[in-house]
């Protein structure tokens, strides 16, 4: 129905503008792009999903995402991928940790603080009904 894409863009316009801030956040420097593959030639050994948030973006363009719970899932491996790569007690490795708890913690302060819960149920409805 035309009601149900009129939410629909709404949940993209709310997923872009997050997105856009945590990109916009120096601490999420390293988390923008792509980890590079020739830099790090052993990544997609440990790392089965690798996420970054300019793939996000192109993945809210393309319509990836009905729901939050979806956006999160894809989100997280971001954080989660970090801490599993980079697990020493180095500094460099606990600055990356130190940064991947941080926008752990953004992404979902900004969800609770900024998505309405009945906006969340009107898309999981959405999703059920597809
Ligand atoms: O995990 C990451 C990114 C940091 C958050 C995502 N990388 C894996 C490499 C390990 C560490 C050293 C740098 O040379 C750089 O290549 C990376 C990039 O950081």
């Amino acid at each position: 129905e035309e009601q149900e894409e009129d939410v629909l863009r709404e949940l993209r316009l709310f997923l872009r503008n997050l997105t856009e801030r945590l990109m916009l956040d120096r601490r999420f420097k390293a988390f923008v792009k792509p980890v590079d593959i020739e830099e790090v030639p052993d990544y997609l050994m440990v790392i089965q999903k690798p996420m970054d948030l300019s793939t996000l973006l192109s993945n809210i363009d393309e319509h990836k995402y009905v729901t939050i719970k979806e956006f999160m899932s894809d989100a997280d491996l971001i954080w989660q991928n970090a801490l599993e790569y980079n697990p020493d007690s180095d500094p460099a490795d606990r600055h990356i940790r130190h940064r991947a708890c941080a926008l752990k913690d953004t992404m979902r302060v900004i969800v609770r603080d900024e998505l309405d819960k009945d906006f969340q149920r009107v898309c999981e409805e959405i999703r059920e009904s597809r």
